[in-house]
């Protein structure tokens, strides 16, 4: 079973997604890590978050096995990715491994901005996970500060307002539902009731679709 989870910036994919995979012990897939760590080793090694080569280069060489979350974590390393994930070479250079981590046999939970539209368009089942802005930005805000940074309400809207502006207006796959997602809106739900949401929304998907999903998978 595939489940894709899109959705913007502090929306909750992240721990819906890892909470999902726990529950349906199947494999989880951060995308965003993705895009955070090919702009980390573009920083690192001193290139622009615009040169091309640079960027298509360290996504070519990521491997899923290497993320240390401590760096890649944070208001600058966010930012960054946006910016790289706008490079339509990076998402290319992307996609094979996303798509290999999603077809393994069993299934796998994926969430990011593109996967129910571009990387894993048969998934099945299509989550987009919203909040208001002004939840999306007092829990990541609380995420912020409980990670030790100092961080300002305002300042953390405008970084989301900023970032989904730009991943939903880039060229290349743009951040937006499926035309198939069932779209859940968090604002008023606590981590455990979004959980319960999704997971009736999974349970809805035909146990025949699963069943033949897993034969043709294995
Ligand atoms: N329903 C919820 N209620 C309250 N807090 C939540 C809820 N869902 C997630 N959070 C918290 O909000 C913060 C952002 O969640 P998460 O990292 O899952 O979002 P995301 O959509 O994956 O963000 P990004 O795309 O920016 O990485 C985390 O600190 C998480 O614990
Ligand atoms: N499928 C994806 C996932 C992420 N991005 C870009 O990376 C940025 C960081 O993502 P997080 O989920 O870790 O916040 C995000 O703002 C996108 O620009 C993407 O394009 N596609």
């Amino acid at each position: 079973m595939i489940i894709a989870i899109d959705g913007p910036a502090a929306s909750g994919k992240g721990t819906l997604a890892r909470r999902l995979a726990g529950h349906l012990k199947l494999p989880h897939l951060d995308t965003g890590l993705l895009y955070r760590a090919t702009a980390r080793a573009l920083i690192e090694h001193g290139h622009d978050l615009a040169d091309r080569a640079a960027a298509v280069s360290a996504a070519r060489s990521l491997a899923l096995t290497n993320f240390d979350e401590t760096l890649l974590r944070g208001r600058e390393m966010a930012e960054a990715a946006s910016v790289v994930a706008a490079i339509p070479e990076v998402r290319a250079a992307l996609i094979d491994m996303q798509r290999s981590f999603a077809r393994r046999p069993g299934g796998a939970v994926l969430d990011g901005r593109d996967i129910g539209t571009v990387i894993c368009p048969e998934a099945d089942c299509k989550i987009f996970v919203t909040a208001s802005d002004e939840a999306r930005a007092t829990r990541r805000a609380l995420e912020l500060r409980g990670r030790g940074e100092k961080v300002d309400y305002a300042a953390v809207v405008e970084d989301i307002r900023k970032r989904d502006e730009r991943d939903s207006s880039r060229s290349t796959a743009p951040l937006k539902p499926a035309t198939d997602a069932v779209m859940l809106d968090t604002t008023k739900l606590d981590v455990e009731g979004a959980f319960r949401a999704a997971l009736a929304i999974v349970e809805t998907v035909p146990e025949q679709q699963l069943t033949s999903q897993t034969i043709a998978s294995t």
